[in-house]
């Protein structure tokens, strides 16, 4: 799914002119009023024509024919849009729905611990699978035993192989990508039918499509604004009959017809769709327009450490034994604590213990404690005795509960690797901290300039993280972020982004761990990172395939280009008009008060060449707009208000004086070519 240079293929054309037709059915058009009411407009004028016909008023079938044929162009030209903005996603949903074939699964079972071969599409929630090398995943689901290399290009488009692997946040794996090495066991987190596939391939062809509250804002807008069109031209016809002037129902509709909004009512669902699309192409899924327009909103951009500002294999790298503790009994413990520990973290441990020659065998009837971020310690309780391991803090809180103390020296290694920005997790025997552990984790490259560029564009960026607060601020200047918030949990996060949300801010947040889930549900934007945990995925309204979570850049880029797009063709669109309306209106009344030749600033020809350029014009219009509508105008960082006025400059002036030129061109062309 990677950036197309082509921007539309010739196939693309074509079944979006065929797609144009089939949106003519009027259960389609009802949802747009203003092209709701071209399309009656077209009717009535068809009619007219033929009834001009049976009358054998020839000069008169003339002007409603070519009338009539423009209004029907005018309704088929927004569709022509709004088809064209589709086409794309519905190319891409032909290519998923490629991968989406049905493939063989080992389906383990649970007593025997053998497996049978079923059908993937009769795998249920919570079943368990094998899955090795060479081997398609046959659903969504999390690994819970072992690692390996996947082959997630059949939906990421990326070649490059990624590691998933049990325990961590890159647990989640998603079904048709294929296993490259070793073997996993994976527990299914999707009923049938409603796997990610399933739902991306709904997402990229629009079937989920709802309007947002911002376009449903306009849409009513709009609406106002036709039917005080319509009552104003619905009664120009009393008026005219009290002043002995016959203005025809074919030149009523046409005035009506160039004053609604139809440049505005044409576009603005493509542009919607386009905006949708321009996330897409930078491998993103939202879920929501409404996702898409909350990015151009965003002032705040809360960002997890670990795996995110991060490279996040926090590995370990030494052992820091306290006073009077040899590196091989701290070694020993942090093995011990470590047994049952199935976080990257936990293995770390083990593998940095085994390479200084420290083993142990797993005593019986020992009781393994998890890590949770709650806690933020992991370990063990043998027969014997309890060993832990994690955050100096809560390490610190569970020797002294059992009368014991910290060591100074330990305290010393805790602030030197936090200041060198490493995890620091202290091992505790029993009531004693025996020492440190060095979990290291660097920076991610290139990240500080990101930091620069979305502080640029006035957006304040916290780094949130379950470390201390020395390691916190160490990784937080390196990287180049504003403020950070340490030592959180994960109802912190969630704290947090409320408190943010109630001082009226916009709030993005990207992560990937199950402990960031809540924060991501609650953000206006929530970027998950594909290579996340299932609940993560599942949390965030836009998943992020390339798991890069300085992508919020760029989706608020698309973001904002939505919002100003729309902004600036609905201007234009209403500047429109009302420049029609002077245009054509003196042309109109010409033959009843002569005195209105002095309005008549462009010369038009004849009162029927007038109305019918501008309904030309207007129709056209559209057609000439739906490049700009579908690129999105172009977004430079610069301060709201200057943004602002440029654009209404731009759009506002722009949209009053080109109607005339316009006009004027195109009733020299019909004048010239004699066709009225
Ligand atoms: N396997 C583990 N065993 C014991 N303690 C751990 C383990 N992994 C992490 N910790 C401790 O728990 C703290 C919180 O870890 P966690 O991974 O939840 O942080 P987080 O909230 O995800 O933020 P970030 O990922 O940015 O550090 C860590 O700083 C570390 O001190
Ligand atoms: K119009
Ligand atoms: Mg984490």
């Amino acid at each position: 799914m990677k950036e197309n240079n082509v921007f539309v293929s010739n196939e693309l054309v074509f079944s979006a002119i065929k797609e144009s037709f089939v949106k003519l059915n009027p259960f389609s058009l009802y949802k747009n009023p203003v092209l709701f009411i071209v399309g009656l407009g077209a009717i009535i004028t068809t009619i007219a024509t033929a009834n001009d016909f049976i009358l054998n008023d020839m000069s008169s079938v003339n002007f409603s024919l070519q009338i009539s044929i423009w209004l029907w162009f005018t309704v088929l030209f927004a569709n022509f849009a709004e088809a064209l903005a589709e086409g794309r996603g519905k190319a891409q949903a032909e290519n998923l729905k490629k991968t989406r074939r049905d493939t063989q699964a080992k389906r383990l079972n649970k007593q025997s611990n053998e497996y049978e071969i079923v059908s993937a599409s009769n795998l249920l929630k919570d079943d368990r699978v094998v899955v090795v090398a060479g081997e398609v995943i046959p659903a969504d689901g999390t690994v819970v035993e072992g690692m390996a290399s996947i082959d997630e290009s059949a939906i990421t488009g990326e070649s490059a192989p990624v590691i998933r692997e049990s325990g961590g946040d890159r647990s989640a794996v998603t079904g048709g990508t294929m296993v490259l090495s070793d073997r996993i066991v994976i527990q299914v987190t999707a009923e049938p039918g409603k796997s990610f596939l399933d739902k991306m391939i709904a997402l990229v062809e629009g079937a989920e499509r709802k309007k947002t509250p911002n376009e449903i804002a306009l849409n009513i807008l709009l609406f106002g604004l036709t039917a005080v069109f319509l009552l104003a031209v619905v009664t120009l016809k009393p008026f005219a009959i009290y002043q002995n002037l016959n203005i025809s129902v074919v030149v009523l509709v046409a005035l009506l017809v160039c004053l609604i909004p139809t440049t505005i009512g044409g576009l603005l669902s493509a542009i919607g769709i386009a905006g949708m699309d321009r996330v897409l192409q930078r491998n993103v899924l939202a879920m929501s327009g409404r996702a898409v327009e909350a990015a151009g909103d965003i002032d705040v951009l809360l960002l997890d450490k670990t795996g995110t500002i991060t490279v996040g294999n926090r590995m370990a790298s030494e052992f820091f034994p306290a006073e009077g503790v040899t590196v091989d009994d701290l070694g020993l413990a942090a093995l011990i604590a470590s047994t049952f520990d199935d976080t990257p973290e936990g293995r770390s441990i083990v593998k940095l213990a085994n390479e200084l020659r420290i083993h142990y065998v797993t005593a019986k009837n020992s009781t393994p404690i998890p890590f949770s971020a709650e806690t933020r310690m992991s370990g063990i309780d043998t027969v014997s005795e309890s060993y832990r391991k994690g955050a100096l803090e809560a390490i610190s809180a569970w020797v002294r509960s059992l009368g014991g103390d910290v060591p100074k020296s330990v305290h010393e290694h805790f602030v030197k690797i936090s200041k060198m920005g490493g995890t620091p997790l202290a091992v505790a025997k029993g009531s004693k901290i025996l020492g440190v552990i060095y979990l290291k984790d660097i920076v991610k490259p290139g990240i500080h300039a990101r930091f620069a560029r979305i502080r640029a564009m006035g957006i304040r960026s916290i780094m949130i993280t379950g470390d201390n607060k020395l390691t916190a601020a160490a990784i937080a200047q390196e990287a180049g972020v504003d403020d950070f918030l340490s030592e959180a949990k994960p109802e912190d996060k969630l704290m947090l982004i409320k408190t943010l949300k109630k001082e009226g801010r916009m709030v993005a947040m990207s992560g990937d761990g199950t402990n960031d889930a809540p924060a991501l549900a609650q953000a206006d934007v929530g970027l998950s990172m594909n290579t996340g945990t299932q609940a993560a995925r599942e949390a965030g309204n836009m998943i992020d395939l390339d798991s890069d979570p300085t992508k919020v850049i760029e989706i608020v880029e698309i973001g904002k280009q939505l919002l100003i797009t729309r902004g600036a063709l609905t201007t234009f669109s209403i500047a429109n008009d009302v420049a029609k309306y002077f245009a054509i209106l003196p042309a109109m009344f010409l033959g009843v008060f002569p005195d209105f030749a002095k309005y008549n600033i462009m010369h038009l020809e004849s009162p029927n060449s007038a109305i019918l350029s501008a309904i030309i014009f207007n129709a056209l219009i559209i057609i000439i707009l739906i490049p700009l509508a579908l690129k999105g105008v172009k977004y430079r960082p610069r301060n709201a208000l200057s943004l602002l006025s440029y654009n209404f400059f731009v759009f506002g002036v722009g949209g009053v004086i080109i109607p005339f030129i316009g006009i004027k061109i195109v009733d020299m062309i019909i004048n010239g070519l004699n066709i009225i």
